[in-house]
């Protein structure tokens, strides 16, 4: 009799450990690692994941508890997952059963009872006869079994259910009320030709409907929903029940998929001839898919290179060798258009998972893939999480996007994950983007730290796509300078530049996009004259205008000034925050521009389920002559009308207090001036900006990632952030300032006392060599939520220095002391958000 060491689902640093539990001979044949079960826990009964077994527990056998129950016929996550979580934990500092609920869908989290029941269209498998007579005969009725009943009544058909479960023959379901259950039609299974040939005798010339009817059915003597049925013979549902009733035919529920792209049919496509740069690129690749080496590459493509096709035969050669695929993409890009070009080529083996399916539409699509019918996923962050035991290659399309980074615990990057998954199944990994972030970049190509490319887990191979596919040019870039409008005395939105070629379009009848850079709306002040804005003189990052106060805040170290109320730097009256919303430029569009027909996509416009894509579709075709929109319009969009793309104030991200927000705003401008002349047109991209000079605008015009990404990095080298460096934050909260003051000083000295300890050097700009440095306790850039206060404290470190172990080990030490106060921490590891 072996021992389950079970993590138990209480998000807690304290019990954040395995706990033993004996397993009752009944349930043995169910308990794997990474089933779900029921455990008693001081005086309760807790859910937990089993995450090993073991012969040899650590304590005495009898002092032990029994597992209560196991939750499913199939353990809902495998060793590998369960590995996968404990590496995660690390990694991110963060409970195991957070990690491990992570990788669960919320479908099942819940408590409803698991059903077994005989899959639609499946008879009894004939290498399954031997099972036991008993609840072979109980599932043949049709019926969903309760899984606690087979437990209890077969405990020793554990391997034949689950073998059945594996293969798809039976199907484990939830309680039919749950509205997350699985979908069932009532559905005609046509009886024998013999039977319906004298049902037609038996019926002459009464009851036409019904005749007709069982001649359909003869003529396509398929199972059929009754409902169709009725409509395809034009009758009532009472028609054809009385078809049953009489015997011949049947009528039964059957499950069904929901699949949420049903009914819309994909056109297939084939393979295209690669052109010689894809060739090149793809080579590599499927070379290590076939070798089954886990690499990384990195497919640095321009906008319209082709990226997709690559992406699109290295699954097909991944497929080939009955592997699996993962393909992630940002959630704002997986609309119609992009699932149709995986569904197109793959069809039916193509699972999709984003956030807008209900939780019952992704745990069809997540069984989908762990019963085998689907070999491909295309989905949004949590996809990487994906149940397939044999993955050859992992895509994350544009790699750089900040949605791969889960903002709530466990914080983990999916980047990071797929190259750990990857490791684990020898798969390769693609990472695709126009726009590579600095991190993988440089993890490409360097410039290479020594310290810094120590402490990096995997090392992308560079694959370059320089030019767009059949040579399309890239279109013409111009950047506005918006002061010199102002000088002019145009206090418009739109320059005259922009005014001028929107009339243009609009005579020729071709479409726009236009792009306003929302982020950052509103939070900093920005001189209108000069294009000024106030930075932190310690930490070279942009001031935060905070309201209540009115004054201007670095929420690094905490240094404030007051609100100014000239420029400093030019001393014009005409300083204040920025900002501009949607709804003012379309409202400057109908002024402007009489009669323009305007798309505005925003969060406002966007909220409702379809929404998006409803947008898309009438921009598609032509019902409107501007797309006007926020980040999401510059994600993917392939166009073959849009000559013209504007950008207005590309510079409001850059007022961030964020050390990326130089590198978001490049991505940005870069992406979105892609969607211009994809096809046969050419294009025309024009930015406004009060900051022409700033690199990240100026290397836009000429498409120079290289030339802006060295200046950038230059930059970052000095500071010490990543790539040099690494961060690491921790936000505590608590009703009273006090106490997360005596907190996290307390953390900060026990943590700089450790690097102390290591000999490890502590400042970090400017430096090489080991260090490691810890700032504030500060007030969190949102000081309070849900009336908490919060404070953090950032961790900065080069070389290869383990601040992520010291960092959980002083959070244990602080456990109790915290616990007791009432103080909740979250760590982020390698946060991509600093606000
Ligand atoms: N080998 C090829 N031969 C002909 N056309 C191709 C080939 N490869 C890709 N294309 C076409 O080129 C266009 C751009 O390709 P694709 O959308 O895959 O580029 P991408 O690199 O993914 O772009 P982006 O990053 O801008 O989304 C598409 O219309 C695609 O059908
Ligand atoms: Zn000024
Ligand atoms: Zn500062």
């Amino acid at each position: 009799m072996s021992v389950a060491r079970v993590i138990v689902d209480v998000p807690s640093r304290d019990i954040d450990r395995p706990f033993d539990y004996t397993i009752p001979d009944r349930l043995s044949g169910w308990v794997e690692v990474g089933s779900r079960v029921a455990v008693p826990f001081g005086g309760r009964t807790l859910q937990g994941i089993v995450v090993g077994l073991t012969a040899d527990p650590e304590f005495d056998r009898s002092r032990l508890k029994e597992l209560i129950d196991v939750l499913d016929a199939l353990p809902p996550l495998s060793a590998e997952l369960v590995e996968l979580g404990e590496w995660m934990s690390r990694r991110w500092v963060c409970p195991l059963t957070v990690a491990l609920q992570a990788m669960l869908p919320s479908a099942l989290k819940g408590k409803a009872e698991k059903y077994i029941a005989l899959s639609y269209g499946q008879a009894w498998p004939a290498e399954e006869l031997l099972a036991d007579g008993g609840f072979r005969q109980l599932l043949e009725k049709g019926d969903p079994v309760k899984l606690s009943y087979l437990l209890q009544h077969y405990p020793h058909e554990a391997d034949t259910i689950k073998r059945m479960l594996r293969s798809g023959a039976l199907m484990e379901t939830q309680k039919v009320e749950d509205r997350l259950s699985v979908r069932t039609v009532l559905t005609v299974f046509p009886g024998s030709e013999d039977v319906m040939r004298s049902g037609i005798a038996e019926l002459g010339k009464r009851a036409p409907k019904q005749r007709e009817a069982l001649e359909y059915l003869l003529a396509n003597p398929e199972p059929i929903p009754q409902q169709q049925l009725a409509e395809a013979v034009g009758t009532t549902i009472g028609t054809i029940k009385s078809l049953a009733d009489k015997g011949w035919a049947e009528i039964r529920p059957v499950t069904e998929d929901r699949d949420p792209y049903a009914g819309r049919s994909f056109a297939p496509t084939k393979p295209m001839q690669l052109t010689p740069a894809q060739q090149g690129a793809y080579e590599p690749i499927a070379k290590a898919i076939q070798e089954e080496r886990s690499e990384v590459f990195l497919l640095h493509g321009v906008t319209g290179s082709g990226k997709t096709e690559i992406y699109l035969q290295s699954i097909q050669t991944c497929l080939a060798m009955g592997k699996e695929a993962i393909v992630l993409v940002p959630e704002i890009a997986l609309t119609p258009q992009m699932v149709e070009r995986f569904k197109g080529r793959f069809g039916e083996r193509v699972a999709v998972m984003h956030s807008r399916l209900s939780n019952g539409e992704r745990y069809d699509e997540w069984r989908k893939i762990r019963e085998g019918r689907a070999q491909v996923v295309v989905g949004a962050r949590s996809a990487i999480f994906a149940p397939f035991g044999r993955i050859g290659l992992i895509v994350i399309d544009e790699e750089h996007e900040t949605t791969y980074k889960q903002e709530e615990s466990p914080k983990y990057h999916a980047r990071d994950v797929a190259a750990e998954r990857a490791r684990l199944h020898g798969a390769a990994v693609v990472l695709g983007s126009a726009t590579p972030s600095l991190e993988t970049y440089s993890a490409a190509v360097g410039p290479y730290d020594k310290d810094t490319a120590a402490g990096r887990a995997w090392q992308p191979v560079y694959v370059p796509l320089p030019e767009r596919v059949a040579a399309r040019p890239l279109p013409k870039v111009s950047i506005v300078d918006m002061r010199e409008e102002l000088k002019l005395g145009n206090r418009a939105m739109f320059s005259r530049a922009l005014a001028q070629a929107i009339e243009e379009r609009l005579e020729r009848q071709e479409q726009m996009v236009l792009l306003l850079n929302r982020r950052g709306y509103s939070t900093f002040v920005m001189c209108r004259s000069c294009g000024y804005t106030a930075s932190c003189p310690h930490c070279d990052i942009a001031l935060t205008y905070h309201r209540g106060s009115q004054n201007l805040r670095c929420h690094y170290c905490g240094y404030a000034e007051r609100e100014p109320e000239v420029c400093p730097s030019c001393q014009s009256p005409h300083i204040r925050f920025f900002g501009t919303g949607t709804q003012k430029v379309e409202e400057a569009l109908a002024q402007t521009f009489p009669g323009i027909r305007v798309i505005r996509m925003d969060v406002d416009t966007t909220t409702e389920k379809g929404s998006h894509e409803k947008w898309l579709t009438q921009f598609r075709e032509r019902k409107a002559d501007v797309l006007l929109g926020t980040q999401m319009v510059a994600k993917g969009l392939d166009f073959p009308h849009v000559t013209l793309v504007g950008v207005l104030a590309a510079d409001s991200a850059l007022k961030l207090p964020d050390f990326r927000s130089p590198e978001r705003t490049f991505q940005l401008l870069t992406q979105v001036a892609g969607r211009a002349g994809r096809h046969e047109l050419p294009g025309e991209v024009i930015i406004q900006t009060y900051e022409p000079e700033h690199p990240c605008i100026a290397t836009v015009e000429h498409h120079d990632y290289a030339g802006f990404t060295e200046q950038e990095l230059r930059h970052r080298r000095v500071l010490g952030y990543p790539p040099f460096g690494r961060l690491i934050t921790l936000t505590l909260s608590h009703e009273q300032v006090p106490v997360l003051h005596t907190l996290g000083e307390s953390f900060a000295s026990k943590l700089r006392a450790k690097a102390e300890a290591e000999g490890v050097r502590q400042t970090v700009a400017s430096g090489t060599g080991l260090s490691l440095e810890v700032l504030g306790p500060v007030p969190s850039p949102i000081p309070r939520l849900k009336d908490r206060y919060r404070y953090q404290c950032m961790v900065k470190y080069r070389g290869e220095v383990d601040a992520i172990g010291w960092t959980s080990a002083v959070l244990r030490e602080l456990a109790d002391a915290m616990k007791r106060s009432g103080v909740t921490a979250s760590v982020d590891v390698d946060p991509q958000m600093m606000l």
